[in-house]
This record gives C-alpha cells, sequence and structure tokens, in this order.
C-alpha cells in the first residue's frame, strides 16, 4: 500500500535521521494494511498523518556542575505523543546515546502499549543524553535537579506522568520528585516509581520484568506448554532482566544468562539473583565482578565479540528475554536461537528485535511477543501507582501483583483473538499493533480534529 511508503518518505524529510523511529513507524503501519482494508474511514479521519506526529515536543538545555566545579551541558527531552485515551505517560531515559529520534521510537512504542493495557494512559516519552556511568550521587542528584528544572512545567498528574526507564531507577526518580516538590509545592502523583513510603506502589519495581515473565507464560500456555524445566537466556542486567530473572526462578525455570554493556555472563548453574541484585543496584559494578563469587561461570567481553550480534543468543536455551535495549537481537541471533531450540521469545525490552529478526521468529510461527505487548506490565503498574495515589491509599503486594497477572492475560488474549480476527492466529505483532491501534484511532475521532 502506498500509505506505509508516503508516510516513511514524508517523515524522513520533516524528521530526519531519526532511524529507530522509523523503523517503530514503519512496523505498525505495515501492520496496519489488512484493517485499513477493512476499515476504510481511518483513512478519511487521516488518523495515519496524525498519530506518527507528537502532539507536542520539548526540548531543552541541562546545566548542571560537576564535582570538579565545572559546568556541564545535556540535552533533555519530553515527547508528549498522544493522549486521545489519558494523560501522557511513559519514562525517562538518560544514556549518551539518546537522541530525539530515539525518544520519539519510544513514545510512538508507548502510545500502543498503553492502549493494550485498557487502562486510561496516552503515550509520552522523555529522557536526557546524560551517562549516568562514574557519576557520583551528587552528580545525579544535580543533574536531575537541573533537569526537573524545566521539565516541571510540561508535566502533572493529569497532564503527563513520567517514569523510569535506562538509566533512571528509584533513586532518579526520588531526585526529580524533590526538585518537583521544591519548585511547586505540590506533593502529588506527578511521576511514578516512586519509594515505597513515599507514594509507591508495591510490585512497581519489579512489574515490567514479571509482567514479561506472565505474557511469555500465556503465550506458552496456548500452546499447551509451560516455563517451568526451561533453561532461559536474559540480557541486560538492569531493572526488567533483574525481575524477568526473579520470576523465572519462582515459576520453576533456570535462567542462565545476563549482559551489560562491558559483556555477558553465563552461569550453566543459574544465574545467582542475589549477587546479581548487590552488584548492579546497590555496587553498581560490572558484571564481571560476578567471577569474583563464581569463577566457574564464563564471561564474554563485549569487546571479544565482534561478529554480528550478541553473545546472550548465541547460548543454548529454549526461552529468551530480551531486556537490555533496542537492537540488540539481530537476524543471525534469530536464526540461532532457532536452530538451538528456542521456541519463545518474550521482549522486555522496547524494541529488542531487528526488524530482520522479527520476520524470523514470525516466520517459524514460534512463541514471540513484542515489546509493546510483553512489557506493558511497567507501565499499566505505574497506572495502578497513580490510582493509589489519587485515592490516597497503598495496595498490598498480593493485590498489585494479581491485577498485573490479570493485565497480561488480558493483552495476550487481545492480541491473540485480534491475530486470529485477521487470519494470522500465531501473529501477536499484527495482533498488538491492530489492537492498540484500534483503541487510540477510535478515541481520536470520537474527539474530534484537534
Ligand atoms: N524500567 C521499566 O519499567 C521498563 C523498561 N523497558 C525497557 O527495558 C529495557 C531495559 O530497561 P531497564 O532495565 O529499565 O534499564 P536499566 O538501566 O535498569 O538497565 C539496562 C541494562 O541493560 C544493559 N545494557 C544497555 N545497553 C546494553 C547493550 N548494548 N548490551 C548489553 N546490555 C546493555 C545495561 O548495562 C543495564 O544493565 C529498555 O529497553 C527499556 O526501554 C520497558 C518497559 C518498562
Ligand atoms: O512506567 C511507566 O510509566 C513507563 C514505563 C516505560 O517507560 C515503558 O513502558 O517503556
Amino acid at each position: 500500500m502506498p500509505y506505509v511508503h508516503d508516510t516513511l518518505t514524508r517523515l524522513a524529510k520533516s524528521s530526519p535521521a531519526q532511524t529507530e523511529f522509523y523503523q517503530a513507524t514503519e512496523e505498525v503501519l505495515e501492520c496496519l494494511r489488512p484493517l485499513f482494508e477493512r476499515a476504510p474511514h481511518y483513512h478519511q479521519h487521516s488518523i495515519i498523518e496524525r498519530i506518527v506526529e507528537p502532539e507536542r515536543q520539548v526540548m531543552f538545555r541541562v546545566s548542571w556542575v560537576d564535582d570538579a566545579g565545572r559546568v556541564q551541558v545535556n540535552k533533555g527531552y519530553r515527547v508528549q505523543f498522544n493522549s486521545a485515551l489519558g494523560p501522557y505517560k511513559g519514562g525517562l531515559r538518560f544514556h549518551p546515546s539518546v537522541t530525539s529520534g530515539t525518544i520519539k521510537f519510544l513514545g510512538f512504542e508507548q502510545i500502543f502499549k498503553n492502549a493494550l493495557t485498557g487502562l486510561p494512559i496516552g503515550g509520552g516519552k522523555g529522557g536526557a543524553d546524560f551517562d549516568p556511568k562514574g557519576k557520583s550521587d551528587n552528580e545525579i542528584m544535580r543533574f536531575c535537579q537541573a533537569f526537573m528544572s524545566e521539565l516541571y512545567r510540561h508535566i502533572g498528574p493529569h497532564t503527563d506522568v513520567p517514569a523510569g526507564d535506562i538509566g533512571v531507577g528509584g533513586r532518579e526518580i526520588g531526585y526529580l520528585f524533590g526538585q518537583y516538590k521544591r519548585l511547586t509545592g505540590r506533593y502529588e502523583g506527578v511521576l511514578t516509581g516512586k519509594g515505597l513510603n513515599w507514594g509507591g506502589s508495591l510490585g512497581r519495581k519489579e512489574a515490567t520484568g514479571y509482567g514479561a515473565v506472565y505474557f511469555a507464560e500465556n503465550m506458552l500456555a496456548a500452546k499447551g506448554d509451560a516455563l517451568r524445566g526451561k533453561t532461559c537466556l536474559v540480557s541486560g542486567a538492569g531493572n526488567v532482566a533483574i525481575y524477568t530473572i526473579e520470576k523465572l526462578y519462582e515459576l520453576g525455570a533456570k535462567p542462565v544468562t545476563c549482559s551489560d554493556s562491558k559483556g555477558t555472563i553465563h552461569d550453566p548453574s543459574g544465574i545467582d539473583l542475589g549477587l546479581l541484585k548487590q552488584l548492579k543496584e546497590v555496587q553498581r559494578d560490572s558484571l564481571e565482578s560476578y567471577l569474583h563469587e563464581h569463577p566457574e561461570a564464563h564471561y564474554i567481553a563485549a569487546r571479544d565479540y565482534p561478529q554480528d550480534g550478541h553473545a546472550v543468543w548465541r547460548i543454548e536455551g529454549e526461552a529468551a528475554f530480551p531486556c537490555a535495549t533496542q537492537n540488540e537481537l539481530t537476524e543471525a541471533d534469530a536464526k540461532t536461537l532457532l536452530a538451538n531450540g528456542v521456541t519463545c521469545v518474550s521482549e522486555g525490552a522496547n524494541m529488542p528485535s531487528t526488524k530482520e529478526a522479527v520476520d524470523v521468529f514470525l516466520e517459524a510461527k514460534i512463541a514471540y511477543g513484542p515489546g509493546k505487548a510483553a512489557n506493558a506490565g511497567g507501565v499499566a503498574t505505574s497506572q495502578l501507582e497513580m490510582a493509589q495515589n489519587s485515592s490516597m491509599e497503598q495496595w498490598p503486594l498480593d493485590k498489585v501483583d494479581q491485577k498485573l497477572k490479570q493485565i497480561m492475560a488480558d493483552i495476550h488474549r487481545q492480541c491473540a483473538d485480534t491475530a486470529s480476527e485477521f487470519g494470522e492466529p500465531d501473529n501477536l505483532v499484527l495482533g498488538a499493533n491492530i489492537a492498540g491501534f484500534r483503541k487510540v484511532a477510535d478515541a481520536m475521532i470520537e474527539q474530534g480534529v484537534i
């Protein structure tokens, strides 16, 4: 259909050099072809033209002073992509690779992910090209305060509610919240992922990883299978990876890998979760230190791995959980995973598989859960945090976890039903994109041209 090509050509002209954003857009638009054939009114309302354009983008300078007294400058972003279903909702990423294209791809994915949760949240994302690695606590605090000194004007509990993503965890949310409160004088649910004794929700920290594992369990159950007893490959070593590993153990599976930007750990007897948490959540150390406690484990340094792809995906296993970053799993990786007997891939990260890798999974008809469905448990639980904040309650952990489990089952059912409705029952990419898009597009039509 010409509209995919036309839209991408227009985007390339109006928003140059945003390759990750084009990749995310192309996937969604390709999936919408059969919907548009059945429902041409989406064309008449120019929904595609409107949905690929953020409602608002803020770019700003973040100036802060490092420990040596030097002034440092970074670039900050908040993209308020779509508010058809509710206030903008989505994380903040602090990583040196961040550009406006990164934030736009993440914000675009967030629209459909948030729609799939069935909760009243629109799509947004933000961040900065700031590198938290090697910074002192005081530098992190000063950066967060400087970042919020601009961001606070654009957010609010009923307009836009940021949260964490790569490089933004509980510590950063604390500093951001403190500065928002200082600037506005308001104590309100303007951020999620907050500390448990000042407005946070039990279960939010764990939710993205747990949700990705629940999603895998749903995909496997639909095929008469389960995670119990399976050897699992996990990439990343941050928030999502750690709680993916924790839930895999709880469900009787054996996670044998994790990775950070410097290298991969393969521990055939199972990743030592207590040690991983200590290294990454407390010491903020490199994974190589895992070997001090477990000299029998294998460490593959990223610099020694020049091939196309990532070391995690070349290790034998039966289920795979990419939980690090975008495009970390290539076509060659996907082929190796299949050759090694992987039958389930559930994406904790956003867009971790390249387009070619996704095609390999879809062709093989394995249980493949795309990020916008499989990792939606994090943002869904953020919305549960918003609900608790607005009613000034704190729910017990089992209530939050039951809701999370149900939300992940509902997302899986929606994706699977929609995929079947369009004649491709195994294609949850198609199902997720059409199901998410329909909700947003229908709301946009009902709300008029704005
Ligand atoms: N935190 C959340 O609630 C959610 C996060 N996500 C996505 O999950 C992914 C991971 O995010 P978090 O765990 O929150 O971030 P994090 O900052 O806690 O951890 C990211 C981890 O991935 C590793 N990593 C980054 N680049 C890598 C590379 N090229 N190779 C190997 N490892 C690499 C880092 O070393 C780090 O250990 C991202 O794609 C994020 O957008 C998705 C939904 C919600
Ligand atoms: O919890 C949130 O609001 C956002 C989570 C997020 O950034 C994501 O789903 O990618």
